[in-house]
């Protein structure tokens, strides 16, 4: 078993900044943080995941592990996932010999810490079985965990919250799996391809992940399994019963656990991903009175679309949290080009996420009178703004352009307002790199 010391990416680890702020599913944006109120778990707790498949029932070359996801690879969310739970020790990442230096490549991109890789085996139970093995080692994982947590790397949107109550039930009972309710019924076939038997749906559930043992439990499974669990076993929780003794303890989990299979899921899994990152945005009206009070009435046409807005002066002093916590920015320009507070917002941006682990947003909203409209002077600034749309795009920045009439007539204005906001709405919610640099009007 090949193995990627942690003092090989050591040279991964930045001075100690955490990755960017991830995808919480349950609203929240933060980075390294536990679940309010929550307490912290006091034994230790490592993870396996199993990463070393080659996901042939998507169809496609790339093992889905490997598939980017808003230019991210699907493994890096889940990694991330487990990552920022404080009481979290090791991860584990068990990936195919031939995608070693592709799995440290990943690690060094996204500023991943606390991962160990291993190489895998050639069923799922013989690479989860390296990745325990792998915790064993010493000079790899110095305090031994209580507690192994074993996930599938394809199934990123992992709660805290959750990890907690398998962690927990773990240590108590030996081991512990998310289960969900069956969505069809499972039947049996006869060898000639008609119904032998069906099961009785209410009575049976999903065996889902992430599962958790004690570390003795889940090692001893392992040792004293056969070769043909290792060839044709599926269940973790099965080798703790037949091998141990040990009754996992169930626990309902929530939909989101569902594991990337097909190639539509990974189109699911995009789509949660954009949903969660478009939930707020800030705009930046730069002080200014006219800014502010676009502002008041953006707020509550962005509420109608169930979208927030945190309406700031700019991003310095206390407000310079945004930059780290706020994935969409949109930046009010009322008089003449103002390029330059897009501008200065960029790099602002850039500084504070050196390595930014999703695509950030950033729309720039052109305010003009009915007179500005009509003048050419005035003209909008494409070619600036595309220049510089691509270069942001290289640092993982979207920016966009609207422009917006600041209409005498209320009526007029409300609607450019509806309009603004529907525009922005989309612009966030898809992230479309093939965009960038457009000046749209509302
Ligand atoms: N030899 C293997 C096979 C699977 N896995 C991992 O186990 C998880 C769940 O398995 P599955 O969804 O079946 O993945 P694949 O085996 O890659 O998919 P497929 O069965 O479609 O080939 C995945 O994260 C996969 O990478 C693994 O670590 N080693
Ligand atoms: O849901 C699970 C229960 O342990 C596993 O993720 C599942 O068994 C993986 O199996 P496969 O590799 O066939 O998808």
């Amino acid at each position: 078993m090949e193995v990627l010391h942690p003092n090989v990416r050591n040279k991964c680890e930045g001075p100690g900044r955490p990755a960017n702020p991830g995808v919480f599913l349950d609203g929240r944006a933060g980075k390294g943080d536990t679940c309010s109120g929550e307490p912290s778990i006091d034994f230790p707790v490592s993870v396996v995941l199993p990463a070393g498949g080659t996901g042939e029932r998507t169809g496609l070359h790339t093992p889905k592990q490997f598939c980017s996801l808003l230019g991210r690879p699907l493994i890096s969310y889940t990694i991330q996932a487990f990552e920022r739970v404080s009481w979290i020790q090791h991860i584990v990442v068990v990936v195919a010999k031939e995608s070693m230096g592709l799995m440290a490549d990943i690690i060094q991109r996204f500023q991943h810490h606390k991962v160990l890789v291993v190489s895998g085996g050639s069923t799922r139970h013989r690479s989860i079985c390296n990745g325990v093995l792998a915790l064993d080692e010493e000079g790899t994982a110095p305090d031994r965990p209580r507690v192994v947590i074993i996930h599938d790397a394809v199934r990123p949107f992992v709660e805290e919250g959750f990890l907690r109550e398998i962690a927990v039930a773990a240590k108590d009972h030996g081991a512990a799996g998310a289960i969900r309710p069956l969505v069809s019924t499972v039947i049996a076939t006869t060898s000639e391809g008609f119904l032998d038997h069906s099961l009785e749906r209410a009575k049976y559930r999903a065996s889902e992940m992430p599962q958790g043992f004690t570390h003795h439990v889940i090692r001893q499974a392992y040792q004293r399994c056969t070769e043909a669990d290792f060839e044709f076993g599926t269940e973790c929780l099965h080798l703790a019963l037949q091998y141990c003794g040990t009754n996992a303890k169930l626990i309902e989990g929530p939909p989101t656990l569902w594991k990337v299979t097909y190639k539509k899921d990974l189109a699911a899994a995009e789509s949660v991903l954009k949903e969660s990152l478009s939930e707020s945005a800030c705009m930046i009206t730069g002080g200014r009175t006219a800014a502010a009070a676009l502002a008041e009435a953006f707020q509550k046409a962005a509420g109608a679309l169930h979208m927030g807005l945190d309406p700031i002066p700019d991003v310095t002093a206390e407000n310079s949290r945004y930059l780290l916590k706020e994935s969409n920015f949109i930046q009010v320009s009322i008089n003449g080009h103002c390029l330059s507070e897009v501008e200065a917002l960029i790099k602002a941006l850039e500084e504070a996420n050196p390595a930014a682990l999703h695509p950030l947003v950033i729309i720039w909203m052109r305010v003009l009178t009915e007179d500005e409209a009509s003048d050419s002077s005035t003209a909008a600034p494409t070619s600036a703004l595309l220049d510089m749309a691509s270069t942001a795009k290289l640092h993982q920045i979207l920016l966009y352009g609207i422009q917006f009439l600041q209409s005498k007539d209320s009526e007029r204005w409300q609607r450019s307002v509806t309009r603004a906001a529907e525009i922005t709405r989309t612009l966030i919610r898809e992230r479309s790199p093939a965009l960038v640099g457009q000046l749209l009007q509302a």
